[in-house]
């Protein structure tokens, strides 16, 4: 039945276990926020599949049991909605857009998110992304002629980033060979860990007593904001030059702006800058973190490593990248590998979802603005779920897989790296073709000499929105002179 709908409880928040509280404060002060999943995991352990705490005023109950959070995600938006919190700390950045925005305003964006970024339009991008990987393959093959050490989740920012404009806006702005600081990013990630922060301060400290950090925001913001200016004023000149785009938008930005001049369509200047800012903030850490786990995991794992680059080798026949969608599709095992990294290490590691009103969870009264956390991860590392759950094996998720103790069907009911439900992430599609793009071109072109961190120990998990490896960095040597090799130009 479905544990949203249960038209009984059973128990109330009152009857569920959890951490011990202060007044005022409640569990705050046990939080380390860096660290929040790894805590919040950690509890889950002690207190089970369904806990509360309090965040100050905030009641908060924790749930972890994949059907349960399965449910929760498909509630919404009737029953819950991402945290007010998230939504107005991103109107105050200016970045209100599909991922924070709810009701109507929310109903009225996702289906224009969706069709800029579902296969129709990856496979007419596919030229821009083959040209993108290139670059990237020329910017790693310089590193390895010259046997630089390459901060790896830097460099999968700069490619993502540069993917996510080039196909959302039609921008090809090259982060991957600009200087520093002159990449776009540089300011996102200032503003993604400010965002966190402020997300789950206990109080608004930055109002009162800004640090460094704090006063250097606004600062980030505007630089951020006049490159969407940008690319916004270029897009409505390309509307005005070429009148049928307006019917047949090439890209989100396109749709946006011309939805935002028809009539009725309920769609501001301000959705528009929001949404620009959505697609770089939601299509870069996720899929570089992503991509950055799954390399540190195969070169953990020689035997996985070596069949991945045997594929990718079969499958690009000495060429840098894969030309099309059709050969991505026959990167089976690489994909294999990508779902296993995202099941030990989800980049998404908690969802948020308030309750809107009175609700039910798991036979649990949960009274409407009480936010429950969704744990991504326990149910994805549970034996009853996965044999050696802890391994990295990445055959569990290849149909007929003698190892898998479940089906595939089964598997991908546990492990929801995407979320689930309506609110389900829209960019998934790019996001599996991005990390197949770079996990093949790498594997194909080189040989990946040491991944490591600085105190040579597995690499920390820290989360800002969301969770990445601290530290790695990565040495390539060309692949040996019978393979395909990329020749810095
Ligand atoms: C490996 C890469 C990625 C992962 C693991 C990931 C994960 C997620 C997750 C867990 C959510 C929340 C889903 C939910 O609430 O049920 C989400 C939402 C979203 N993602 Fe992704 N994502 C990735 C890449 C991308 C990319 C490349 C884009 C776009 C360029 C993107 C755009 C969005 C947007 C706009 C939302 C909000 C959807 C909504 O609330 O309706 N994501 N993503």
């Amino acid at each position: 039945m479905d544990a949203t709908t249960q038209p009984v409880a059973n128990r109330t928040i009152a009857d569920l276990p959890g951490p011990p509280s202060l007044p005022i404060v409640g569990s705050a002060l046990q939080m380390d926020r860096n660290r929040m999943h790894a805590g919040l995991e950690q509890w889950a352990a002690r207190y089970g599949e369904a806990y509360t705490f309090k965040l100050v005023s905030l009641r908060v109950v924790v749930v972890s049991n994949p059907e349960v959070v399965a449910t929760v995600l498909r509630d919404r938006p009737d029953t819950f909605r991402r945290s007010s919190r998230l939504e107005q700390l991103s109107r105050e950045f200016g970045f209100l857009g599909l991922f924070s925005a709810s009701g109507e305003t929310w109903r009225r964006q996702r289906p224009m998110v969706l069709a800029g970024l579902d296969p129709t339009h990856i496979k007419a991008f596919f030229p821009t992304l083959i040209e993108v990987t290139e670059r990237f393959a020329r910017h790693w093959g310089r590193a390895a002629a010259a046997g630089t050490a390459i901060d790896l989740q830097a460099d999968l920012m700069r490619y993502t980033v540069d993917v996510t404009a080039a196909l959302a806006f039609g921008e090809d702005i090259n982060t991957i060979d600009a200087q520093q600081d002159q990449a776009i990013q540089q300011h996102l990630n200032h503003i993604l860990p400010a965002l966190f922060k402020r997300m789950f301060a206990p109080f608004p400290v930055w109002k009162y007593f800004p640090n460094k950090e704090d006063r250097a925001i606004p600062g980030h913001l505007q630089a951020l904001q006049s490159a969407v200016r940008g690319f916004i004023a270029r897009a409505a000149r390309q509307l005005d030059e070429q009148p049928a785009l307006r019917e047949r938008p090439v890209n989100l930005i396109q749709a946006m702006l011309a939805a935002r001049d028809r009539d009725n369509s309920g769609i501001s200047e301000g959705d528009v800058s929001g949404n620009v800012l959505t697609m770089l903030l939601a299509g870069e850490d996720t899929t570089a973190n992503t991509l950055a786990w799954l390399i540190w995991l195969l070169q953990r794992n020689p035997d996985a490593l070596r069949r991945a680059s045997e594929e990718a080798k079969a499958v690009l026949g000495g060429r840098t990248c894969a030309r099309s969608i059709d050969e991505l599709a026959r990167l089976d095992y690489i994909e294999a590998c990508a779902y296993e990294a995202m099941r030990l290490k989800p980049v998404a590691p908690l969802i948020g979802c308030e309750a809107r009103k009175d609700a039910v969870v798991a036979g649990i009264e949960v009274p409407a603005g009480t936010l429950v956390i969704c744990l991504m991860r326990p149910g994805a590392l549970d034996a009853k779920n996965f044999e050696a759950p802890l391994q990295f094996d990445p055959q569990r998720w290849l149909e007929g897989a003698g190892a898998a103790a479940h089906s595939l069907g089964s598997s991908k009911r546990v492990v929801m790296p995407f979320g689930a439900g309506p609110r389900i992430c829209p960019g998934r599609y790019l996001a599996l073709a991005e990390i197949k793009m770079v996990a093949a071109m790498l594997l194909a072109n080189f040989e990946i000499a040491e991944v490591s961190t600085p105190d040579g120990e597995e690499p920390q998990e820290r989360l800002a929105l969301t969770m990445y490896p601290v530290g790695l960095s990565m040495r390539l040597r060309a692949a040996s002179s019978d393979d395909p090799a990329v020749t810095p130009p």
